[in-house]
């Protein structure tokens, strides 16, 4: 057996080669971990050592440390550009800073009540209701509108862009960051287990479906490319219209400094980290809140309710009405707070050595916090397997985001910086179809609100819904 340094937070034994991988698959397998070892434990697999924090004041004194703020330096991490540190999310230092700062920046000075991005929210809100209104014949699964939503909702912030919901371009493109998501976690097995380097190429290429992946990226990067091309041409420095136009002219102000992180590597890859953050994240949330619905049709009603007396019937709610429609907001934190999509996070990693609760952490030791744990935690949460809207209200019928074990969307200096776009598009999509449709299982059946079984993100099954239009 490897030794591990001193110090470390105590966990599983870990076996040659392997460590402790066999033993974790899913959020049962931590919880196990949890009650055994305390509420924070390591984990060996392969060549990383991952500590997991359960616990809420853990998480929040870790995250909002220097100490914790880096990502590790995978290779899969950074696929896309050839293995070298690239674009925001899996990104370190001053880079990542200037990176941050300038999305937040512009996302700021488009978005939220400045009516850009709250008018293409909202003319996607539209689209999304007709074509629900074709499914509404008998049992059907999601409807694939949800994608291009707020794929759409995206490429406008990006590239001022948007497609129709059958185009064959958006579906591609759909399909292509889907695989990426869905294959990448193959890709990571050399980052755990360097011995893989020694095998064949070929055969650990084919193991972890790398040739595929790369295809996939190629046309993906394509895309992208031609899109660049095209806003260079017909850039106003005068008049930037989105992100993209933002980059480039970051890009014109920069081009003598050669340290600089407006280049073209990053702004590619900084477009794609803004879809595969915002993209399947959303667009489940939105797919949690059907089935929540669903499953709860007191708590459907009621939203239901509240809407049609503060909207009128033909027209749909904007972010004008958000104020007044308190249980609406209420009931959409509830089901952040059950679904914990994304419940490990991503991943962080210590800058140099340092100790966390006492425990040693050496420098580079994986960090991810369980915020599954937090928003089950009944030191926190009164009855927390209940579906309770009501939670998130004061007596007055107010909105009350709780201050403490609350972070669907990560805490401290790293947390979703799309978080207040993820709202806004969760509110108005959730208002837009619970004011015409109502769903429900089909007849007979129940809805499974079980996650899939995949590690660290709390994606729904694909299922069938009923959606009834309103009258
Ligand atoms: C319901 C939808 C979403 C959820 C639940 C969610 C959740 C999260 C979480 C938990 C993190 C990691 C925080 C950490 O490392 O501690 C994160 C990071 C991030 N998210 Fe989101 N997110 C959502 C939507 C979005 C959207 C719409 C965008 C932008 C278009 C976005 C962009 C990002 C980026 C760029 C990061 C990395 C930030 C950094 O490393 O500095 N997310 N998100």
């Amino acid at each position: 057996l490897n030794k591990d340094p001193p110090g470390l937070p105590p966990g599983p034994p870990r076996y040659p080669v392997i460590g402790c991988l066999a033993q974790v698959q899913t959020i049962e397998d931590c919880k196990k971990f949890q009650k055994k070892y305390g509420n924070t434990f390591s984990l060996r697999v392969g060549s990383q050592t991952l500590v997991t924090m359960c616990d809420y004041k853990t998480i929040k004194e870790a995250f909002s440390r220097y100490e914790f703020i880096d990502r590790p330096n995978w290779k899969v991490l950074n696929f896309l550009s050839d293995g070298e540190m690239a674009g925001v999310i899996f990104r370190n230092g001053v880079p990542w800073q200037t990176l941050r700062r300038f999305l937040l920046r512009h996302l700021r000075d488009m978005g939220m009540g400045k009516s850009r991005l709250d008018d293409a929210i909202l003319r996607e809100a539209d689209e999304l209701v007709k074509d629900f209104k074709t499914y509404t014949h008998g049992p059907t699964l999601f409807p694939p509108s949800i994608n291009v939503a707020i794929l759409n909702v995206i490429w406008q912030l990006v590239a001022s862009r948007r497609y129709d919901v059958n185009d064959e371009e958006i579906k591609k493109f759909a399909n292509l960051v889907k695989k990426f998501q869905d294959d990448i976690t193959l890709l990571a097995l050399p980052d755990f287990f360097p011995w893989l380097r020694y095998l064949p190429g070929p055969l650990v290429r084919r193991l972890c479906r790398e040739d595929d992946l790369r295809a996939a990226v190629k046309i993906g990067r394509g895309m992208m490319e031609e899109v660049v091309r095209e806003h260079r041409a017909s850039l106003d420095p005068a008049s930037p219209r989105d992100v993209l136009d933002e980059f480039l002219l970051e890009m014109e102000s920069q081009k003598d400094d050669p340290h600089s992180v407006f280049n073209e590597q990053d702004l590619i890859k900084t477009i794609f980290d803004l879809f595969t953050a915002g993209y399947d994240t959303t667009s489940n949330m939105v797919r949690w809140v059907i089935l929540h619905m669903a499953n709860q049709p007191a708590v459907q009603r009621r939203v239901q309710q509240q809407l049609d007396q503060v909207v009128s019937r033909d027209t749909l709610p904007s972010h004008t009405h958000r104020q007044q429609l308190p249980y609406l907001d209420a009931a959409l934190n509830e089901v952040l707070r059950v679904s914990s999509l994304a419940s490990s996070g991503v991943p962080h990693a210590a800058v140099h050595d340092t100790y966390l609760d006492h425990y040693f952490i050496p420098k580079g030791t994986v960090i991810t916090g369980y915020a599954g744990f937090c928003h089950f935690d009944p030191n926190y949460w009164n009855e927390p397997e209940e579906f309770r809207p009501e939670r998130f209200l004061n007596e007055s019928g107010k909105l009350i985001i709780p201050k403490e074990a609350f972070i669907p969307f990560g805490t401290g200096k790293r947390s979703c910086l799309g978080e207040a776009l993820a709202r806004m598009e969760l509110y108005m999509f959730s208002a837009a179809l619970l004011q015409n449709f109502t769903f429900t299982a089909p007849e007979g059946r129940t809805v499974d609100l079980s996650p899939r079984p995949t590690p660290g993100t709390h994606f729904p099954k694909d299922q069938e819904i009923l959606i009834k239009p309103r009258n």
